[in-house]
């Protein structure tokens, strides 16, 4: 680990020695349901900070607004210092966060290597197709062409670079969406669910591919939902239930920590699917 966080205290809204990302009073609300209220949030530059929680916790609406993908109701933030409340997600690509997203219907006709020059628009994703990329970009094609090659052979999808990204398998949509990300060189990259249906052996290659990111210094916040995968791979586990933040701290003591484990309990006893319920009681 590259940043030492042991004199953090263990505790909702903890202060870190060198935050990137500050959030202070966050909600958001869809019709009368609370997704997120986040009094207070540190993400220390430099580690891997993931954000757990049981399912509807409110960890996705999070994300999309501290990435400028989702607009808050309330609240501010700062990245790096400097005001980030409200920026969209192509202006906070350019100051340096990022987020993955998922392969689309769109990007699943580009080649690989489309979807990777796309991404070097600093996500604006399908708003800017190919045809309508300005002039500026076309004098840089051969310097981004040469990023995405770079990234490809890192992500070991070099093989797949002029096939159609629909092609894919799962596992190398995955690593697709994080080289994608990649291409804008972010100082934070936000991955949601990067494990989500991947096998154990390609899990084992993208926690690989994490832990070097933040070996080169970048700042790393996962969304996950399974505690497990979590807990290998993380400096600092950040954990949301009913949109608010219940606990914080470093994996082991996140994993026992009685708030964690009555939110993910308590949704298990809510949900006749976790407790094996088939049919609705008559
Ligand atoms: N666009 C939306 N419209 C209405 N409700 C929404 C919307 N997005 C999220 N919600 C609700 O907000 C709550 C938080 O959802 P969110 O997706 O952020 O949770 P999550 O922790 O990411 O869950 P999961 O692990 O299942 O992805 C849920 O109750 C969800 O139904």
């Amino acid at each position: 680990m590259s940043v030492d966080l042991s004199a953090v205290a263990a505790e909702p809204g903890a202060a870190k020695p060198d935050p990137l990302l500050v959030v202070d009073g966050v909600s958001r609300s869809f019709g009368g349901l609370t997704a997120v209220h986040v009094e207070h949030l540190e993400i220390q530059r430099g580690t891997i900070t993931s954000l757990i929680g049981p399912n509807g916790a409110g960890k996705s609406t999070l994300f999309n607004v501290l990435s400028g993908f989702d607009k808050a109701d309330s609240g501010t933030w700062t990245f790096d210092g400097r005001p980030a409340t409200g920026r969209a997600a192509h202006r906070m690509a350019r100051r340096g966060l990022v987020r993955t997203f998922q392969l689309t219907k769109t990007l699943s006709k580009m080649t690989v290597l489309d979807n990777m020059k796309l991404a070097a628009t600093g996500q604006r994703g399908e708003q800017v197709l190919p045809a309508l990329l300005p002039p500026l970009w076309r004098r840089q094609e051969k310097e981004i062409t040469g990023r995405a090659d770079e990234l490809l052979e890192r992500f070991r999808l070099a093989h797949m670079r002029d096939e159609y990204a629909g092609t894919l398998s799962g596992g190398q949509r995955k690593l697709l969406e994080m080289a994608r990300a990649l291409m804008v060189r972010p100082t934070m990259i936000m991955l949601d669910e990067p494990m989500a249906g991947v096998n154990p052996a390609l899990t084992q290659s993208l926690l690989g591919h994490i832990t070097d990111l933040r070996d080169e210094g970048m700042t790393v916040c996962f969304v996950e939902h399974d505690m497990d995968v979590v807990m290998g791979i993380s400096d600092w586990v950040v954990c949301l239930a009913e949109g608010r933040i219940v606990a914080e701290g470093p994996p082991s003591s996140v994993a026992k920590n009685p708030a964690v484990i009555d939110a993910y309990l308590g949704k298990q006893h809510d949900d006749p699917e976790a407790r094996g319920d088939d049919e609705p009681a008559e």
